[in-house]
């Protein structure tokens, strides 16, 4: 679903990332963690094209995202669901029009009925549909953000740091909504520095692997995990 060939990345100072050879596979389900500063983010944006490698090759969903036309990344992120760290929402808007949101800005309004209905309680929010955002809690906030990233029905969902504000219960909660994405076939790539989570997740779900990003590289994490 996603390969990297010998990539780096610089914002224009030194290397941030470098020499980073790896793939996800369809279905997979991966942590990447690693110290605050250290590319977490920028490895993530790399793997929904909204950063270019400034060397190497990454292929998403087998296409190699140098070479891509801007429709063509436009394309490519309908594919793919992002839970973003700061979790903006439309302040003004209630909770089930932000969570829609996706398809009504991609004039896909015929789909949201059933789907919204069936979303917002798999997130534990009817009740909290008519809300607006600056009255929801952090993890009621995640769980909208998730909902959102997940409406379009993406192959690959990616969240970084999904956990940072929560409390470990609803820690929990989020994290097995994502589990059951992956059991229906999602391919999931989270980003956290909580290694408490990616060992709950490892006894929930036994085929999560965890990267760490460790001397500007990449690489499968140890057993100490
Ligand atoms: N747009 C940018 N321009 C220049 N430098 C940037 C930019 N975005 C991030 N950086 C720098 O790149 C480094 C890595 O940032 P990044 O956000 O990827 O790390 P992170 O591991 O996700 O951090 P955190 O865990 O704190 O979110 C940091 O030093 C950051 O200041």
């Amino acid at each position: 679903m996603i390969e990297f060939r010998d990539v780096a990345y610089s914002y224009g100072g030194g290397e941030l990332l470098t020499g980073i050879t790896l793939s996800l596979a369809p279905g997979s389900f991966h942590f990447l963690t690693g110290p605050s500063g250290v590319g977490k983010t920028t490895f993530l944006k790399l793997c929904y094209a909204e950063l270019i490698a400034t060397a190497g090759t990454i292929e998403i969903f087998g296409q190699d995202t140098r070479s891509m036309s801007r429709d063509a990344i436009a394309r490519l992120r309908q594919r793919v669901g992002v839970v973003h760290q700061d979790c903006e929402f439309l302040d003004h808007l209630p909770v089930d029009e932000n969570i829609a949101l996706p398809l009504t800005v991609s004039g896909r309004e015929a789909q949201i009925g059933n789907d919204l209905d069936e979303l917002l309680a798999w997130v534990g929010l009817r009740e909290r549909r008519h809300a607006l955002p600056p009255e929801l809690s952090g993890g009621e906030r995640q769980r909208a953000a998730l909902a959102r990233a997940v409406i379009t029905s993406p192959e690959l969902i990616i969240a970084d740091e999904p956990t940072g504000n929560i409390d470990w219960e609803m820690s929990l909660k989020l994290l097995k909504l994502l589990i059951e994405l992956n059991r229906l076939g999602k391919t999931v790539l989270i980003a956290t520095h909580d290694l408490n989570l990616i060992r709950a997740a490892r006894a929930a779900q036994a085929s999560a692997r965890v990267l760490r990003i460790r001397n500007r590289r990449v690489e499968p994490a140890g057993a100490e995990l």
